[in-house]
């Protein structure tokens, strides 16, 4: 048998290789911190997405018909009309604070067909649209947009960390696989010359058994049994189980249908092994100990064992590097091998395929010819390199370790069939390194990169009409603004003072005329007439409630002009309210009469006054008509004969005079004198009652309403009662003016955001895309072609 050999080529072929590795890992990890940037850039500035043109419905699908009557209603169609401009080739915006149109750049030179990784299924989108339930409606398009960019962006994230765990991961896994019984564990124990797996007739590989050399595993043969759904690392002891090799049988061997395993041991514990064996053989003969490469042979259970198996095949198909395609030459091509080699095929170009078991064809060009036939249909590429990729062995005719014959036997065209596989396969696995491991990263690289570079600059064409149009619109806000903030003052200023002016003026002039009304009660007519002497006590009263009411009703005439002030002011707010705030102030209606009408009004404009007798007696008029009283009491002494009373002067002189003396006729000549005078006297206090009482009345009243603070108490209820009525339209006018100007303080922030936000963008987007084209074109300048 003959032996493969790496050659120079092959050690300089692995040195660009680890060049291009090492290039292509930095520039993903660069791609990766970007894509995580784009992602996060996305939650605070939504992100744009170009949207297909939206073909014109025809008229005959704008309504459809509900069917879920008996009567065919009408229904109107979802309609998004703001989306309208945004849905018909322009950009789709994840979300903004502006308006949708703000955000729409018409006439963009991008579409959703330039994309192809970060391409969004927007027919998701217009489908989620078009059933939108009032909750998909709530959330809106910004949200679709922005949480549909966020999940495909991760995806990316999670797909690029794949590729860079791929290319980092310097081993190289070769999976074996193909039907079941088709000699997969023969096949990989003749590449390692020595029976390590279990081969038999019967179902027999149930788990993935990974074959490595040991010299990874510090040169010690043992097998890892890793634990189910833990993440194998060899360097914790946690995730796996080491068996020795004999134990492999029991540990991959499916047990029979009647006998249970228990849970602790086998297929029930774990999912999968690595087997590390030495491979004594010199590194130019074998594939696991080559010295350029690690490689992993991995065998897989058939794949027509089971769906579940078939499935984890299916998927480990990303972490592999090249498939070996095992087909029993007797049973050729099931359904399920089909599908898997067109399923691998689309992923990996180039396949490998082992036609086994040839030494059981008797007519072999005929079977050469089926098989080559079908591989052809199924994958040209493979075809095309028929003579390196497509072999036709036995994998029992190679002499094995620990056999004593090989179970074919090795004639020299069968041997040599196996060499030439075994040196094809060697070339494959270094020469398709590049292809297998680094050229998916290199290609997802550059069409990611290329779709950072349209979205970048679809984003920044929408920032920049962003900033212009949130920079406009502060142009315009900004002075509004401040003359909002300019009539706030002034209005408040002058509303302050018209208020404050009324309040002042209606105290005071309440205070002059209450005054006056109190110190004048008793002067002109009251409309009280003067009955006589003996009607002087009801004169008494009469003339008491008739100023009473004067000083009361001159209290309601102050009322009145407050009130007729007040309305005044009102109206003057409401005028102000209509210019500077809005039209609501027209309805502002205010009902005067009811200013005025509590107890308390009542209680405070109300006078109880009672009269006394001594209201009949008003020295002060007695003394000005001396004169009359005089006359008045010689007039009676004559009467009654005492010529010495004069006038009262000499009566008061009599007085004394009589004391002195003690003269008993003189004395009694004083008395009659004195009682005469007296009821001279008294018939001139009787006689000045009309003109006494008044003015006595009016000391009196005024002095107790001085006593109460009357004039005081009532100016100060009426211009209160008129200051508070006016509080509720200045407080609303003053308010409103608040409102105005925090409306525009609110609208100027929001737009103060917008335009940061677009700026941050404008630069965040330029820088993207300016840095993605630089590292793409670093990313296409590295060849793989030269290392295949
Ligand atoms: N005649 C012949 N028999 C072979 C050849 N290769 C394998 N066999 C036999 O085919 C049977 C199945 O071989 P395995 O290696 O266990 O097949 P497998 O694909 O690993 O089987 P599963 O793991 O059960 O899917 C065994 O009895 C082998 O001895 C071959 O080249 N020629």
């Amino acid at each position: 048998m003959t032996t493969s050999s790496l050659t120079a080529t092959d050690h300089d072929a692995q040195h660009k290789y680890d060049q291009s590795r090492r290039d292509l890992c930095l520039n993903l990890n660069e791609v990766l911190n970007n894509l995580i940037g784009l992602r996060d850039f996305n939650k605070t500035w939504p992100i744009h997405y170009p949207t297909p043109p939206r073909p014109t419905p025809r008229p005959k699908f704008q309504q459809s018909w509900s069917n879920g009557s008996n009567r065919a209603t009408p229904i109107e169609s979802p309609e998004f009309s703001d989306d309208e401009s945004m849905m018909t080739g322009s950009t789709m915006v994840a979300g903004s604070s502006m308006t949708g149109s703000s955000r729409d750049i018409r006439g963009s030179m991008h579409t959703s067909q330039q994309f192809s990784v970060l391409k969004l299924d927007l027919d998701l989108f217009n489908a989620a649209h078009m059933d939108a339930s009032d909750r998909v409606r709530s959330l809106g398009k910004e949200y679709m947009v922005a949480s549909l960019m966020d999940e495909k962006i991760g995806s990316s994230v999670t797909h690029l960390r794949s590729l860079l765990n791929r290319m980092e991961d310097t081993s190289s896994k070769i999976l074996v696989t193909g039907d079941l019984n088709a000699g997969k564990s023969t096949f990989c124990n003749a590449l390692v010359r020595r029976k390590v797996l279990p081969a038999d007739e019967m179902p027999c590989t149930n788990i993935f058994t990974e074959v490595l050399d040991s010299s990874i595993n510090g040169g010690v043969e043992e097998v890892h049994a890793v634990h189910r759904d833990a993440v194998y690392n060899r360097r914790d002891r946690s995730t796996y189980d080491i068996l020795p090799l004999d134990d492999l049988e029991t540990l991959v061997v499916p047990p029979p249908p009647e006998e249970e395993q228990p849970p602790e041991v086998g297929h029930a514990k774990y999912a999968q092994c690595k087997v590390y064996i030495k491979d004594a053989r010199p590194k130019e003969e074998s594939l696991l100990h080559n010295g350029i490469i690690d490689i992993a042979l991995i065998d897989s259970p058939g794949l027509n064992t089971d769906t579940t198996k078939t499935t984890a095949i299916f998927a480990r198909q990303e972490e592999i590097d090249v498939v070996v395609f095992l087909v029993s030459a007797m049973n050729q091509f099931t359904q399920t091998s089909t599908q898997f080699i067109r399923a691998a095929a689309a992923e990996k170009d180039y396949l490998f395929v082992v036609v086994n078991r040839f030494d059981a064809i008797r007519n072999k060009e005929r079977c050469r010819k089926i098989i080559l036939d079908k591989i052809e249909s199924l994958s040209p590429a493979t075809f095309k390199e028929a003579d390196d990729l497509v072999h036709f062995v036995s994998a029992a005719c190679v002499p094995i370790e620990g056999e004593d014959d090989p179970r074919v036997h090795p004639t020299k065209e069968l041997t040599d069939e196996f060499a030439a596989l075994e040196d094809s396969l060697k070339r494959f696995v270094l020469g398709r390194r590049a292809r297998s491991k680094l050229a998916p990263a290199r290609t997802y690289m550059i069409n990611i990169l290329k779709d950072i570079e349209v979205l970048g600059a679809v984003n920044a064409d929408a920032a920049r009409a962003e900033l212009e149009k949130s920079t406009n619109e502060l142009g315009d806000l900004d002075p509004r603004l401040e003359q909002s903030k300019e009539t706030k003052t002034e209005v408040t200023k002058q509303i302050h003072n018209l208020v404050d002016k009324a309040y002042t003026n209606i105290e005071e002039q309440s205070s002059v005329a209450i005054n006056e009304a109190i110190q004048h009660a008793g002067s002109g007519d009251l409309g009280v007439p003067y009955p006589g002497l003996f009607g002087a006590l009801q004169y008494a009263e009469d003339l008491k409630d008739a100023m009473v009411s004067h000083i009361m009703e001159t209290v309601l005439l102050c009322e009145d002009e407050a009130r007729t002030k007040t309305v005044k002011c009102v109206n003057i707010i409401k005028q102000l309210g209509m210019k500077h705030v809005g039209t609501e102030y027209q309805a502002l209606k205010f009902d005067s009469e009811i200013m005025y009408q509590d107890q308390k009004d009542e209680d405070d404009r109300h006078i109880e006054f009672s009269t006394e007798l001594s209201d009949f007696i008003d020295l002060s008029t007695l003394l000005q008509s001396k004169e009359q009283t005089g006359m008045a009491v010689t007039t009676v002494a004559t009467v009654v004969g005492a010529g010495v009373i004069g006038n009262l002067d000499s009566l008061s002189m009599a007085f004394q005079a009589a004391r002195l003396l003690g003269n008993e006729a003189f004395r009694w000549v004083v008395v009659r004198g004195v009682l005469t005078a007296a009821v001279a006297v008294g018939f001139l206090i009787l006689r000045q009652i009309p003109k006494s009482l008044p003015h006595r009345l009016t000391q009196r009243i005024a002095a107790q309403l001085e006593r109460e603070k009357y004039v005081d108490r009532n100016a100060k209820r009426i211009s209160t009662k008129a200051r508070k009525v006016l509080r509720y339209p200045t407080t609303h006018l003053i308010t409103g003016l608040d409102k105005s100007v925090n409306k525009l303080e609110v609208r100027r922030h929001e737009i103060v955001e917008v335009r940061d936000g677009s700026r941050t963008a404008l630069k965040y987007f330029t820088n993207l895309v300016q840095s993605s084209a630089a590292r793409r074109r670093a990313i296409e300048k590295v060849d793989l072609d030269g290392l295949v």
